[in-house]
């Protein structure tokens, strides 16, 4: 494995782990897969499926070979993330009016959001590197996955979070787990700010998606969407966008599966962002060449509070290379998604709905057609944000537990 600039290319010293290169640039892990046996690798996935204490039950782990081969076995920090569902709702399907629809439900990771992915990988860096004291800002994920494993490494976490905007379930959880939550005035993209600046001052290891380990865990996602496929990827991947890390991490997991001839092509894929928080989308329609941050990036769905994403330039060009779209929806297009995915059974966060709430929009756009298929990653769990759940007509009923009252009401 090699660190290296996605800017200017530079190979970065290892031992002297840092997130950006001198010349600014995001770093970006490099493998050399030149001697990897694809066949080999693919049967030992497959028996991985079956195990069950060892490391390599993880839906990361299960990918070792290709995320952090060099990680000594016992220095792997896992809480058994991945291995969610991949799930065909007939009642989402038939709403939109689509071919074929899978959900993929990182909502069911351990500490119920998609970020515990990367964070298994992160945090297992920072431990072989010596930390034991971890960091990030945040909306409330990002906060809540590295607590927990954090708390299940035996190190401590210190979290710089808004002080508004986002959902209090997740600080809560995040206090919950031990952190050290530390509020601000400002937003995620001021604590990136102030983190690339001073993060190596504090000591601590930040486990932001600067973190280019972050983004090798996330691959994984999409190598068990594949591997649940057979290796047949739908027309489409949807998902939501924000920081962009997990389009990001989509876009290398997928040509790492192309690399070594375990898919064909690449599918298109499809980012959505929630319209008071849309400067890529903005970025992407316009054609200009610099992102312009959003100052005051403002929607219901707070985890994509997000108004200048650390991975745009990354998150462009693998869009570009896959033919990929970008599309904005507002926060009453996300709600009513969000609805239907709760009805459906599977539930989410709001960030996740707006990937339903986009494929209704570009198939009504006529952007994705009909008969085609694709997978809508649901990146955040329902519980993570009872407040919007309030905004729900919920219709309770109040009767008296007497046979006649509750015949009239069932
Ligand atoms: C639940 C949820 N969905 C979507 C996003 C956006 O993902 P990304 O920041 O990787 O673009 C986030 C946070 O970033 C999130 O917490
Ligand atoms: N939604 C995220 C914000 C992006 O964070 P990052 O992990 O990509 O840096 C959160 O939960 O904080």
């Amino acid at each position: 494995m090699k660190i290296v600039c996605y800017d200017c290319g530079k190979a970065q010293v290892e031992s002297a782990f840092d997130y950006q290169c001198q010349c600014g640039g995001l770093l970006e892990v490099v493998h050399d897969f030149a001697n990897v046996d694809a066949e080999e690798l693919k049967q030992a996935f497959r028996q991985r499926l079956a195990e069950r204490m060892s490391p390599y039950a993880s839906g990361v782990w299960r990918y070792k070979e290709l995320i952090y081969p060099e990680l000594p076995e016992e220095a792997i920090v896992t809480k058994y993330e991945g291995n969610t569902g991949l799930y065909e709702s007939e009642l989402i399907r038939q709403s939109l009016g689509i071919r074929k629809l899978w959900l993929k439900a990182q909502s069911e990771n351990p500490s119920g959001s998609f970020k515990d992915n990367g964070m298994a990988v992160a945090v297992s860096h920072g431990r072989m590197l010596g930390y034991n004291r971890f960091t990030c800002t945040s909306t409330g994920n990002t906060s809540s996955s590295l607590a927990m494993y954090a708390a299940w490494a035996g190190c401590e976490s210190v979290v710089l979070v808004p002080s508004d905007q986002i959902s209090l379930n997740k600080v809560l959880q995040t206090l919950a787990y031990g952190a050290k939550v530390v509020q601000f005035d400002g937003t995620y993209d001021d604590g990136i700010r102030f983190y690339k600046q001073h993060g190596k001052e504090l000591g601590l290891y930040i486990c932001n998606s600067i973190n280019p380990l972050r983004i090798e865990g996330q691959k994984s996602i999409v190598y068990e969407m594949a591997q649940n496929l057979r290796w047949e990827l739908p027309d489409w991947i949807v998902i939501p966008g924000g920081a962009l890390s997990n389009v990001t991490a989509l876009g290398k997991g997928l040509r790492d599966l192309l690399e070594l001839g375990f898919i064909e092509k690449l599918p298109r894929v499809a980012l959505v962002q929630a319209e008071g928080a849309s400067p890529f989308h903005k970025l992407m329609s316009s054609g200009e060449q610099e992102l312009v941050p959003v100052m005051q990036p403002s929607t219901i769905a707070s985890a994509m509070n997000i108004g200048h994403p650390p991975s745009w330039r990354k998150a462009r060009e693998f869009l570009k290379s896959c033919d990929g779209i970008t599309c904005s929806v507002t926060d009453e297009e996300i709600m009513e998604a969000k609805a239907l995915v709760d009805r459906s059974g599977i539930g989410c966060e709001p960030a996740s709905a707006a990937t339903v709430a986009g494929l209704r929009k570009l198939m009504a756009e006529r952007k994705i057609g009909r008969e085609e298929s694709a997978v809508c990653i649901l990146t955040g769990n329902l519980l993570k944000d009872t407040d919007v759940l309030r905004k729900y007509d919920h219709g309770i009923v109040s009767s008296p537990l007497a046979l006649e009252s509750l015949k009239s009401l069932v």
